[in-house]
């Protein structure tokens, strides 16, 4: 069984608003990723900010769970309610993640995570106070994205661990990664952005009129 978590509980601090609500091609940000896995994996939860849990109105089949202080405490109030022996995670702040991606990273032979995830493309410099220190070696970095799929169990211990040591990281294949498990990469797309700041949001608006004009 295969359970979807939906990241929804974000508070926008760097946009300046709650990006989950915004009006993206008439639709509120969130119903871009549900539309994508609703009716084909075995459950979707979408995690909310606790405050907003009574106004959202959802299809039938979605379960609504209140979210954490912190990305990372919303997985779990998500991963704690999933039914599933496989999870996949995804941030609503990303709208054009694919079904073709969900699938993909749920497939977990032989490791105990998959990412989505794209090659770096531009040359990387190490600066400091103004000034380039160094040019890196890119040919190892990828940009992380989400979906995210795990074994539910390995994901769960990893993320108590993480709470018993006061460790916060920003995805959650890091976990895996800390606690020595395997995370396999499949390919994403540089269309698959994510609404970080207020051009983030221009730029999606944009994409989406183009692929849905
Ligand atoms: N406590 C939190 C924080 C984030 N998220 C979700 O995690 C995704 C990625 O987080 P981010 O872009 O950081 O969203 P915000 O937390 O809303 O933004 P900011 O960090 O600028 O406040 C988003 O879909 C967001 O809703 C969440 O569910 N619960
Ligand atoms: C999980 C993530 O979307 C991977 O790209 C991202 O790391 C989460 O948010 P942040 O903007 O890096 O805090």
């Amino acid at each position: 069984m295969i359970s979807v978590i939906l990241l929804a509980a974000g508070q926008g601090k760097r946009l300046g608003f709650k990006k989950q609500f915004v009006k993206l091609g008439g639709k509120p940000l969130y119903m871009h990723s549900l539309e994508k896995v609703l009716g084909i994996f075995d459950e979707v939860i979408l995690v909310l900010p606790k405050e907003d849990l009574g106004r959202v109105e959802l299809p039938t089949g979605v379960k609504k769970v209140a979210g954490g202080e912190e990305r990372q405490d919303s997985v779990l109030e998500g991963l704690l309610e999933a039914k599933g022996d496989i999870v996949i995670i995804h941030d609503c702040a990303r709208p054009f993640a694919t079904t073709e991606m969900f699938r993909k990273v749920a497939q977990l032979e032989g490791v105990e995570g998959k990412i989505t995830a794209i090659p770096v493309r531009d040359t990387i410099k190490q600066v400091s106070e103004g000034m380039v220190i160094k040019t890196l070696d890119r040919s190892a970095l990828w940009h992380a994205q989400t979906p995210q799929g795990f074994i539910k169990k390995v994901l769960l211990e990893c993320h108590f661990r993480a709470r018993n040591e006061g460790v916060v990281a920003t995805d959650d294949s890091a976990l895996l990664e800390r606690y020595g498990y395997k995370v396999g990469v499949v390919m994403g797309s540089p269309l698959n952005i994510k609404i970080t700041y207020p051009e983030d949001l221009d730029l999606a608006k944009q994409l989406c009129a183009v692929c849905n004009p």
